[in-house]
């Protein structure tokens, strides 16, 4: 194994994970839900954390395994996060209660995303996640973008797609789609970007303008 894969495995498995978000893992797998890795989960509690977030939107609730982290970092936020299957918000706001947070500072909007984002108010959240439907991840960025306050950052777990998006021999639309998304950010004097090779990938962006 190469010093690389070493250290990405040491930095996944070094992460502690929470009794509740544990369970959600597990349930989340039961479900075939992807729920986020634990390094790129603690890295979301760390930079809501950080942040000082107290408004904060995710795409793509599961279970609620990202949204436990988030939290986990802004205990007194409130998290908006959507999902388009009912079912899965009935488990999600379950596990929530259980760790200890009321229903009013987690609102879970079941619904598409491309539906619920344009009612959503610009410039208004301190983090926006984005881990819903990947085919949509180009129309959910521009959201995104447009929610997130001056200063506020949106995040793209996944934003390495399976080590595709690092393989120029990958051409597919999905892994195209996230190299498009890397390139226009990188290239935009509007946001700064950092990009970490944690679990699938973290975008992280932050809006300065
Ligand atoms: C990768 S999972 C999210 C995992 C979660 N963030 C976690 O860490 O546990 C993607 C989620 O997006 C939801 N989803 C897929 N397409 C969607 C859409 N168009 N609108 C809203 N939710 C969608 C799925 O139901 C699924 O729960």
């Amino acid at each position: 194994m190469s010093h690389n894969e070493l250290n990405w495995m040491f930095a996944n498995e070094f992460v502690p994970e929470s009794e509740v978000g544990a369970k959600a893992r597990a349930l989340s797998l039961e479900h075939g839900i992807e729920p986020v890795a634990l390094a790129i989960g603690a890295q979301l509690g760390l930079i809501a954390a950080a942040t000082g977030a107290t408004n904060i939107v995710e795409i793509g609730t599961g279970l609620g395994v990202s949204g436990l982290w988030l939290l986990s970092g802004a205990p007194l936020a409130t998290l908006t996060s959507i999902d388009e299957e009912f079912e899965y918000h009935e488990l999600a706001r379950t596990l929530f209660t259980e760790a200890g947070y009321p229903s009013s500072r987690v609102r879970l909007i079941t619904g598409r995303a491309l539906d619920v984002l344009p009612r959503m108010n610009e410039n208004s959240y301190d983090i926006v996640v984005i881990d819903g439907d990947p085919k949509q991840l180009l129309e959910n960025i521009e959201h995104a973008l447009r929610l997130v306050r001056i200063g506020g950052t949106v995040l793209l777990p996944h934003a390495l797609w399976r080590g595709e998006v690092a393989d120029p021999a990958k051409r597919n639309a999905l892994a195209s789609a996230f190299r498009a998304v890397l390139n226009e950010v990188n290239s935009s004097d509007a946001v700064i970007t950092a990009l970490s090779p944690a679990g699938d990938g973290l975008l992280q962006v932050t809006k300065i303008a």
